[in-house]
């Protein structure tokens, strides 16, 4: 995978967020259904699906072929996940999650990456204030699982406490990946994230890469940003 720097967004409310989302993922639907026939987004939890509202409004909820799209969790609270039996464990609820994906790429449903592992075409993803992604948190060991493809937590800092997770290497597997923040808690995390200076071990949110990485941020996520000081 070749990694650009990543293209930064600041938006000045939450709604111009919301706008050039909903755009930005309308028109890369468009042209990956037209060159591989489907398109497969990842969705991780938070305030990012309240900030994709704008996909189910007009002009997008019409215009936008969303037969072709294949939609994933990357972090679902286990009391969430409804079509699971959950009063199983995260831990059989990642080996199935696995399991299902795995049979998605034998079935050529979604390709695999020459990482080895699954290539989404869409990853979007949320930051929370202490900079994790998905539910790969600072200093749990889950942030440097480079084997699995789905894993899970129990003892997570942020309730609910059990949830499942994709790793890093699906994580940074996709081919675009949109990080989307739009809150001054988070301000800090972004900062350090976005830095050029680099702190050990780095914050999970400054680990993300992609093809092509897009940062959504309000002006209160990017307060901290040296250009705002
Ligand atoms: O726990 C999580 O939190 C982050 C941030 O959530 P938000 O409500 O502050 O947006 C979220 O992106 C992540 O998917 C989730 O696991």
């Amino acid at each position: 995978m070749s990694q650009k720097n990543p293209n930064v967004l600041i938006f000045s409310t939450e709604e111009d967020v919301a706008e050039s989302l909903a755009l930005y993922v309308s028109q890369l639907s468009a042209k990956t259904i037209e060159e591989k026939g489907s398109f497969s987004v990842v969705l991780s939890g938070g305030t990012l699906i309240q900030t994709i509202r704008k996909l189910t409004l007009s002009p997008y909820k019409e215009t936008v072929n969303w037969s072709k799209w294949l939609i994933f969790w990357v972090s679902i609270p286990k009391d969430h996940v409804y079509p699971i039996n959950y009063t199983s464990s995260a831990e059989a609820v990642a080996k199935d999650y696995e399991a299902r994906l795995r049979n998605l790429v034998a079935e050529k449903v979604l390709p695999l990456s020459s990482t080895g592992f699954p290539k989404f075409d869409l990853m979007l993803l949320g930051v929370g204030h202490n900079g994790h992604v998905a539910s790969l948190f600072p200093n749990r060991p889950q942030r440097y699982d480079l084997k699995d493809w789905v894993t899970y937590i129990t003892d997570s800092p942020k309730l609910p406490p059990a949830r499942i997770t994709f790793t890093f290497p699906v994580i940074n597997s996709s081919a675009n990946t949109a990080m989307v923040v739009t809150d001054k808690a988070e301000a800090d995390a972004i900062s350090i994230a976005l830095s050029p200076v680099k702190i050990l071990p780095p914050l999970p949110c400054a680990e993300v890469k992609a093809e092509s990485l897009t940062w959504f941020l309000d002006k209160d996520a990017a307060s901290k940003l040296p250009i705002n000081a």
